[in-house]
């Protein structure tokens, strides 16, 4: 082993100093390329359209668009290496974690294994992990025979070693030869890791079935289910940076859209594709995201930890299918229109065009029969244009042109009459110019009436009954929007209503946009919210990884709620049940609040039990916790103090603060979570970790909303520590303990 090691040694070396050129040379291309692309773009904006001659504005024009495709063309390799560079970084610290010898029909082969491939004249020299090849290295152990498709080709191949690196600065710190189940060693030290505030990409100890999901492209609809920390957001990432280098032809970053959950974990997340030599995927949390879609009213967020029964009813697929029946209806009655006005009077009148709209025969959709409307009102200005050619006004403008307009008008035209006709047509078009635009914008639709209007039918559409509404409560909710919206503000599941309405109006948007939506935390949407994004882009691929068990915001998305939605695509469920994060005890501990039988996990990493610190009538748990805090600062342990709610996260930091233990309230998905103590609501805290937890239980005014999930989220939180605050050994939540779960604190 260590011959072997030193002749490791030597071609890693070897492989650096080849990466270390080709690094050197694309930073040169790269620099040379931005300062060029920098210039080009300057040039092209001072290319200006002549207005002169037909001939030489369709000249000017044509030169314009060449000059924006070479710039296309050019920042498409500009960003491919820059892309490359930074992958480049990396590997010449860290060329490859992986060796594997094969056997194949033609003898033994041996392929190294690295964030992305490097070639020299003859040879690779490093594979790329996400090449089908590299499949071998998470696939099979020595003696195994992998069957793998490498593009037409079906191959059996014999796997003779499996080496493990561990390469910093270009230097071996550990080499591993591996025999048993792939990486144990490796991925134990990673697991036993202190966490930190961002994510790194996982390539190197990447699971079997983790690989797999990674690398199935077959279905349109992919879901990953897995208990908490089995890796889910690992593979939905490692996936997505998959299908950037497989489909790299056809499939632009851009047209990847990633939802998180919120922003405190989109930074969490920030990190792990970029250090796949992945840039350019945009993250969004589903609220930004339409909030840009309907950017005139402010978002109002709801703290609520328990979502009222009107917020369940507006996330329903029912509340979905009752919009589209009001549209249908929209397209015999209850449109609401407003009066197209020109110059300060009426030219159309909301009545002429509800009457013009509903003479339409037309068997398509709302949107279409307003596409027809559209049609008739755009002609019915040209008529009123034709009228007005003569009328006061077009003459007063005339009259008011400066002498310069009328030279330019005139060296346009062949003859006087003709430059007369143009020099009108060029008023009256500036003139009907926003009226058109409003035309063909539909703004002559009063959307936020109609959106009232929808809501009032909604006891028609649906059963408030099975939501346990009355029309009472349905009437007030319905002011209460309407308040809302004269304030220009709006709650989550109206913008999503709202904006879709609007969508059903104008027909499909973008549907091409994206080829890709990921979602991560999938059960936080609401079952319209999905409805939603299907119908928007229905040529989408999805990638959706979720927990039903973490549903904190109450059960709002089923599996039969996916099934419907995704209906007649090919749909793939994937479960992953090892947990990654948390040690053996704390897994076990926290799936006592799992409300179904927990799944089935293999043990994997141990740890200390739980500690259960019961709170009432004792204040000695201060000192306590004072203790711990002290113990896992001095260790560079992460601690979080996580509480069912916003309230009790305030109330809990005050506390804490009287009691001498400095600490880091996070309320918003904006404050920053770089403290190495903070006290975050549960809601916030969902897909992070830390190294200690402390689930804050001990408030006894436990609402309905202390749900298991709730709990169970929590507890799942921590990596290594994870301690749990209670008011005494009656508690509903301790009830479903066995004291071999946990050990309890002895205060004194
Ligand atoms: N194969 C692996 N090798 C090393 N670390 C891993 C692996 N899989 C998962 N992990 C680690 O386990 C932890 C949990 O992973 P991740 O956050 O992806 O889980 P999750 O299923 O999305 O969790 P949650 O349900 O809480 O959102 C992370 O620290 C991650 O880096």
């Amino acid at each position: 082993m260590k011959d072997s090691q030193s002749m490791e040694q030597q071609r890693v070396h070897t492989v650096v100093e080849k990466i270390q050129l080709e690094l050197d040379q694309l930073k040169k291309t790269v620099k040379h390329d931005s300062a060029e692309q920098k210039r080009r773009l300057k040039e092209s904006g001072e290319i200006k359209i002549n207005q002169g001659s037909s001939e030489s504005m369709w000249e000017s024009a044509g030169e314009l668009r060449a000059v924006e495709q070479d710039l296309m063309i050019r920042s498409k390799t500009l960003l491919k290496n820059q892309n490359r560079v930074v992958a480049l970084e990396k590997m010449v610290e860290d060329p490859y974690f992986g060796r594997i010898d094969y056997e194949d029909e033609f003898g033994q082969e041996t392929i190294y294994i690295g964030i992305s491939s490097v070639f020299d004249e003859y040879d690779h020299l490093v594979v790329d992990w996400r090449s089908p090849i590299a499949s071998l290295y998470y696939e099979g152990n020595v003696g195994d025979t992998i069957p793998l498709n490498i593009g037409e080709q079906k191959l059996e191949l014999l796997i003779e070693l499996k080496r493990q690196f561990l390469i910093r600065k270009a230097k071996i710190i550990q080499m591993l030869d591996t025999d048993n189940v792939m990486g144990d060693p490796y991925l134990l030290e990673a697991l036993e890791d202190k966490s930190a505030y961002q994510m790194s990409a996982v390539i190197s100890t990447l699971q079997k079935e983790q690989n797999q999901i990674v690398r199935d492209i077959s279905a349109k609809i992919t879901l990953i289910e897995g208990v908490a920390g089995s890796g889910k957001t690992v593979v939905l990432m490692q996936k997505i940076a998959y299908l950037l280098y497989t489909f790299r032809d056809q499939l632009r970053a851009s047209e990847i859209i990633l939802f998180s959950p919120n922003k405190i974990f989109q930074t969490y997340i920030s990190q792990v594709l970029p250090e796949l030599g992945e840039m350019n995927v945009t993250s969004h949390t589903f609220p930004e995201f339409m909030n840009q879609k309907v950017p005139k009213f402010t978002l109002i967020s709801n703290q609520d930890e328990e979502l009222s029964k009107v917020t369940l009813l507006k996330g329903s697929l029912q509340f979905s299918v009752a919009l589209k029946h009001y549209t249908n209806q929209l397209k015999m009655n209850y449109m609401r229109f407003a009066s197209l006005s020109f110059q300060g009077e009426i030219l159309i009148s909301k009545e002429e065009i509800k009457e013009l709209f509903y003479r339409i025969e037309s068997k398509g959709t709302l949107a279409s029969k307003l596409g027809l409307l559209q049609t008739q009102l755009l002609q019915k200005i040209e008529q009123l244009k034709r009228t007005q050619r003569t009328s006061k006004w077009v003459e007063d403008a005339m009259l008011s042109m400066s002498d310069s307009e009328l030279r330019q008008h005139e060296s346009e035209s062949k003859n006087e009459q003709k430059a007369e006709e143009t020099l009108i047509d060029s008023i009256m078009d500036a003139a009907y110019s926003p009226v058109i635009k409003r035309i063909k914008k539909l703004a002559f639709i009063r959307y936020q009436h109609q959106y009232i209007h929808f809501l009032k039918a909604v006891p028609k559409l649906l059963s408030l009954k099975e939501f346990s509404i009355d029309e009472e409560m349905w009437s007030e909710h319905i002011q209460q929007v309407v308040t809302n919206m004269a304030h220009k503000k709006m709650v989550l599941e109206d913008l999503d209503a709202f904006y879709s309405l609007f969508q059903l109006m104008h027909g499909p948007i973008s549907s091409t946009k994206f080829k890709y939506i990921c979602l991560d935390e999938v059960q936080d949407f609401s079952p319209f919210q999905l409805q939603m994004l299907k119908d928007f882009y229905p040529t989408a691929n999805f990638v959706m990884s979720g927990d039903l068990n973490q549903n904190i915001l109450m059960k709002r998305i089923s599996f039969n709620d996916l099934d419907t939605i995704f209906t007649g695509n090919s749909f793939q469920r994937y479960q992953l049940l090892t947990s990654y994060r948390s040690t053996n005890e704390i897994t076990q501990f926290a799936n006592r609040f799992l409300e179904e039988k927990a799944a089935a996990e293999s043990p994997f990493r141990e740890g200390k039990k739980p500690e259960l610190i019961l709170t009432a009538n004792n204040e000695h748990y201060w000192d306590y916790l004072k203790q711990i805090v002290s113990d896992s600062q001095i260790n560079g342990l992460r601690t979080a103090f996580i509480s069912k709610n916003y309230a009790e996260a305030v109330r809990f930091h005050e506390e804490l603060t009287t009691a001498g233990i400095d600490s880091s309230l996070v309320l918003k998905d904006t404050d920053s979570t770089h403290h190495p103590v903070i006290v975050i609501p549960v809601q916030l805290a969902k897909g992070l970790e830390f190294d200690v937890a402390f689930a804050l239980f001990h408030y006894s005014d436990h609402s309905s909303a202390t749900n298991l999930s709730t709990a169970y989220t929590i507890c799942s939180r921590a990596m290594h520590e994870l301690y749990v605050m209670a008011p005494d050994l009656q508690d509903p939540l301790v009830n479903r303990l066995e004291s071999a779960d946990y050990h309890l604190a002895e205060l004194n």
